[in-house]
């Protein structure tokens, strides 16, 4: 999360009233980006005004921890009077402003409509040392579980980046890697759609991963985006803070096109999207980062990409059926403006995406 925003602009109009240079955006594209922006700032004003000033035990009986992120804690509450659960996440306020704050929460509260994106209350709260706000608690944990690892790992790693071989509690003698089939095409599904919804309100989510994938039941059969605090109107201008990771599209990787950086787009989704799909297939990541002269792995799927010949494939992609080779193809496209937008995941569904699939239905 909360990124100061301070720091970040928006790719804007030339000084002389003409569009100028947009660092790629269309017209129609930044005036998307400029009204989720106002939106955002009018919901915020009003939200400020309406923090509850209390402290959390005041109201909420704790339960149990529910996770830690590198921003925040999230606990498991119920509300004194009525017992509802309810997830409570508590940003402090020593390394959270209060705008950083009203930002994330204010996103989560205005997406959590969807049926795959945690669902808000609308309820912050301004306590001595923190800042929190209540979202559904979604208990099953997040999809890092549940993806199976490849004992060994593949060329990125395995996903999670924790020890090789199977984790404690899972079945050890199970030969599925990734998510099964059924599971899979269901996440992909369900993440696509919430995707979309993100960007049809002119935002872009940023923070695709299987750790902010929440679960809702022991077979993966519906899950729930969560953590909104790397969510940006379209057009806004950002560079890459770190060092890139296997989620990272590549434009974020290259100069960027105006001097304040880069005027982020839905494809960055998008690609994050592919990378998590193969994830899901296979258990391990792609690639470390999207950089040919460093990574081998990438490379090696630019010159499959180039040439097109099956000689080509890089191992790692052996076990893919035809339709995951094509939907991946479109979604990890290195042109963020050849690449595909994240609803091609729909056309996909009824196909096999592994050689050799199990059975449908058959969960983790
Ligand atoms: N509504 C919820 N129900 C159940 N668990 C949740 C919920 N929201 C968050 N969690 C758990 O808490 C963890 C941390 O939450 P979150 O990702 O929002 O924190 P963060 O500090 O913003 O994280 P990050 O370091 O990824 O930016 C999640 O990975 C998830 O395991």
């Amino acid at each position: 999360m909360p990124g100061e925003r301070a720091a970040e602009g928006q790719a804007g109009p030339a000084e002389d009233g003409t569009c100028g240079d947009l660092g790629g955006l269309t017209p129609e594209e930044l005036r998307q980006g400029q009204e989720a922006a106002l939106a955002l700032e009018d919901m915020m004003a009003l939200s400020s005004q309406t923090l509850v000033r209390a402290e959390v035990d005041e109201l909420y009986q704790q339960v149990r921890p529910l996770g830690q992120g590198r921003y925040g804690r999230v606990l498991l509450v119920t509300h004194r009077q009525k017992g509802t659960p309810l997830a409570l996440k508590q940003l402090p306020k020593a390394s959270t402003s209060r705008r950083a704050f009203l930002y994330e929460f204010c996103v989560g509260l205005s997406l959590g409509t969807h049926a795959a994106i945690v669902g808000a209350y609308g309820v912050g709260i301004e306590s001595a040392a923190c800042y929190s706000f209540l979202t559904e608690p979604v208990l099953h944990g997040d999809l890092i579980a549940f993806i199976q690892p490849k004992v060994g790992g593949g060329p990125g790693g395995r996903v999670g980046g924790e020890p090789a071989g199977p984790r404690p509690g899972r079945c050890p003698a199970r030969p599925q890697v990734g998510l099964a089939p059924a599971a899979a095409r269901r996440c992909a599904a369900q993440l696509a759609s919430a995707l979309e919804h993100i960007h049809a309100r002119g935002l872009v989510y940023r923070d695709l991963k299987p750790e902010n994938v929440l679960v809702c039941d022991p077979r993966c059969r519906r899950v729930k985006l969560t953590d909104f605090g790397h969510t940006r109107p379209r057009g806004t201008l950002l560079r890459l803070a770190g060092p890139p990771i296997p989620y990272t599209a590549p434009e974020l990787c290259q100069p960027p096109p105006l001097p304040e950086g880069l005027p982020i787009q839905p494809a960055l989704d998008a690609w994050a999207l592919g990378v998590l799909l193969f994830c899901l297939l296979t258990g391990y990541f792609p690639w470390d980062q999207p950089l040919a002269e460093a990574d081998p792995f990438y490379e090696d799927f630019l010159v499959w990409r180039a040439s097109g010949q099956p000689s080509d494939r890089p191992q790692p992609w052996a076990g893919l059926a035809p339709a995951a080779d094509t939907l991946l193809g479109q979604l990890l496209d290195p042109e963020p403006r050849k690449r595909s937008a994240v609803s091609c995941v729909q056309a996909y569904l009824g196909q096999p995406w592994r050689q050799q699939e199990g059975p449908e239905g058959a969960g983790p």
